[in-house]
């Protein structure tokens, strides 16, 4: 499948951008959490991002449907840092990376619930990601049914931007 050159928040107004990009979710901004919640969020964050790496104020919660999916796209630099971790929740999936220029070049991740994922390097620069519809949703051989799927994404300030430039970023970046 050749990568959808789409690049996620390039186009002014979120929602419509997310409608093209992301099929069947509702999302949702928070920056405030439960103790319970910080514990884990700090685990996170300990886990995918250098000491010098600033995060977006907000955390990104995306809620997928069973149906829902997310086309191939890049997470613009406009609003977006160099890493993106994301810690998938409730369904398996599977995420799929394309290189951008070369798209014989790609991989596959099973992203199983509790797990999180990083994008950082040329795994957040040069590779289309995605998450499989279910029709689509194979690891390998191995089926991959899709539920509702629940992500929580972190992801570092964009180069350049202060912390204080963070109060309003996109819903998502
Ligand atoms: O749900 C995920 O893990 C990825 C979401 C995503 O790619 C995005 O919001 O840009
Ligand atoms: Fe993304």
């Amino acid at each position: 499948m050749p990568p959808f050159p789409c690049s996620l928040w390039e186009l002014p107004g979120l929602t419509k951008l997310s409608v093209q990009a992301i099929h069947g979710f509702r999302e949702t901004e928070k920056s405030r959490w439960s103790e319970a919640s910080r514990a884990i969020l700090q685990r996170v964050q300990a886990a995918a991002f250098g000491p010098g790496q600033t995060l977006l104020s907000s955390v990104h919660v995306l809620d997928l449907e069973a149906r829902g999916y997310i086309k191939p796209h890049v997470d613009s630099i406009k609003f977006c840092g160099a890493t993106i971790a994301g810690l998938s929740l409730l369904s398996p999936s599977v995420m799929r990376l394309v290189h951008t220029q070369e798209p014989g070049e790609w991989l596959e991740l099973l992203l199983e619930p509790g797990s999180l994922y990083i994008l950082r390097g040329s795994a957040r620069y040069d590779f289309s990601h995605e998450i499989l519809r279910d029709e689509e949703s194979f690891f390998g051989e191995r089926r991959i049914p899709r539920g509702r799927r629940i992500s929580v994404i972190c992801r570092s300030l964009p180069e350049g931007m202060g912390p204080g430039e963070s109060g309003q970023p996109p819903a998502a970046c």
